[in-house]
């Protein structure tokens, strides 16, 4: 088994800041000394001095191949995983989908299928459930046996992926026996289609209509009821794509009672608002995704909420379609526009971002971005920290460099940029994953095939 040793960097995880030597011995760390203390030989040195050593990100919300409005998701494990490497992820945890009226089985075999011997990192899955009857609630238990421990739905898309209120309430008892973690897309569907409907026999059909509709008092509404109906199945909660302030201060709100109670919110949230959906012409199209991007009065809430813990994750619900071809579906009518913004390349460099504006600290970079998604869906110890016995999927990240966001140098399968144009300093210089090095001081040297699929434990955040 090769050894690697990294030397001269400052080592970075969510809960330490130090200069060490890190030694790799497979696919495994195997220790940690101070700089010079040990005579440790290796096959190969990494030299990252003046770099952080950081842990491989963990993307908790992927869609790769999504189907959605009678396209797909641009990515697909191939492209996706290899974009999420340049972008110092090592992990992600993609939402397998339930076709309705089958069996989840049948939904989590059609994601192995398209995962299997593709992925140019690990990943790992979450079961989208868009019909909750006897026979699916009864699948649960042999799911999450089988590491796939978190089910997430639908409080949204009535006729798609929707569920009502007696089936999310079923789902959340039956996850609650099992181990199983309940994730909810908040918003009021059902009142959103309302509105839709308005707006659209008004004339109001370009993009900036598609945020206007799906109200944040809607996002709030459906986060609160959320939250209800877990405490009455005593199952905890994880909502996931939290936008709107409001909706912050409900789960603020549960979590003072000491419900468990969790969110997530994406960089798109914190980086863009309502103004990017208002672009002219059809440009807003870009930007269209749902819970929908916020006027950016809604961004200090979340900041805040991830200083004071309030919201736990930073994943990007990366479901990346083109702009040319997929986008354009919705001209003329926005509610035909494809959800979803690409990102998973821009997750850790936007939120180092967010360390040098001062919103986070680079130990809370490493915690939302890498640990605490790690721990809440049961890749923690193997993912999410530099420690020994940890998966060696270590990122050397250069935090001075500056780099230019766009289309034009990414590497996710799409047409455009949410970020075009964007200047952030640090950037992903190499990327281990498992001891493998998948890029190579910006080179991809990586391999489709080389990521395995990571059955997960259940919840086990420690509050
Ligand atoms: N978020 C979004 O707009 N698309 C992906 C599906 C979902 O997460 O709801
Ligand atoms: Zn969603
Ligand atoms: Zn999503």
């Amino acid at each position: 088994m090769a050894r690697t040793l990294i030397t001269g960097g400052l080592v970075v995880t969510a809960s330490d800041e130090f200069h060490a030597e890190v030694l790799l011995d497979g696919e495994r760390i195997a220790a940690l000394a101070a700089p010079g203390s040990q005579d440790w030989t290796a096959d190969r040195v990494i030299d990252a001095a003046g770099k952080y050593v950081i842990p491989g990100g963990v993307d908790a919300h992927t869609h790769m191949e999504l189907p959605f409005g009678g396209t797909f998701a641009s990515d697909t494990f191939e492209t996706g995983t290899r974009a999420a490497a340049w972008g110092g992820t090592t992990t992600i945890v993609d939402f397998a989908v339930q076709p309705k009226g089958e069996a989840l089985r049948v939904g989590l075999d059609a994601w192995h299928a398209k995962a299997d011997g593709n992925c140019a990192i690990d990943y790992a899955f979450h079961m989208i459930m868009s019909d909750v009857n006897e026979s699916t609630l009864r699948e649960m238990p042999g799911l999450v046996e089988q590491g796939v421990t978190s089910f997430k739905l639908f409080m949204a898309y009535p006729g798609v992926f929707y569920s009502d209120d007696g089936q999310i309430l079923r789902a959340m008892q039956q996850a609650g026996d099992t181990g199983g973690l309940i994730m909810t897309h908040a918003e009021n569907g059902i009142a959103i289609d309302v509105l839709v409907e308005q707006a659209l026999a008004r004339g109001d059909t370009d993009p900036r209509h598609h945020g206007e509709v799906r109200r944040a008092l809607l996002e709030a509404e459906a986060t609160h009821r959320a939250i209800q109906l877990a405490r009455v199945a005593e199952a905890p909660l994880y909502v996931v794509h939290v936008s709107a302030e409001e909706a912050v201060a409900e789960l603020t709100a549960a979590r003072d009672q000491g419900l468990p109670v969790f969110g997530e919110t994406c960089p798109q949230y914190l980086f863009l608002s309502a103004d990017n959906l208002a672009e002219p012409g059809f440009e807003g199209a870009k930007y269209v995704c749902s819970t929908p991007l916020r006027p950016k009065e809604h961004q200090a809430a979340l900041w805040r909420g991830l200083r004071t813990d309030d919201l736990q994750v930073v994943s990007t619900d990366h479901c990346p379609f083109c702009f040319t071809g997929q986008k354009e579906l919705g001209r003329g009518d926005f509610s035909k526009i494809p959800n979803g913004l690409p990102g998973v390349e821009n997750r850790m460099d936007l939120l180092h971002q967010a360390v040098l504006d001062g919103h986070i600290s680079r130990r809370r970079w490493i915690e939302i971005a890498c640990a605490a998604p790690a721990r809440m869906f049961g890749l923690h110890p193997r993912k999410g920290t530099i420690a020994p016995g940890a998966d060696a999927d270590v990122v050397i990240y250069d935090p001075h460099a500056v780099q230019t966001l766009s289309a034009e140098t990414h590497h996710m399968n799409v047409d455009y940029s949410a970020y075009e144009g964007r200047t952030v300093t640090g950037q992903v210089e190499t990327v281990l994953s498992r001891g493998e090095v998948v890029i190579d001081r910006r080179t991809y040297v990586g391999r489709a095939g080389h990521g395995r699929f990571v059955p997960r434990a259940t919840f086990q955040y420690p509050g």
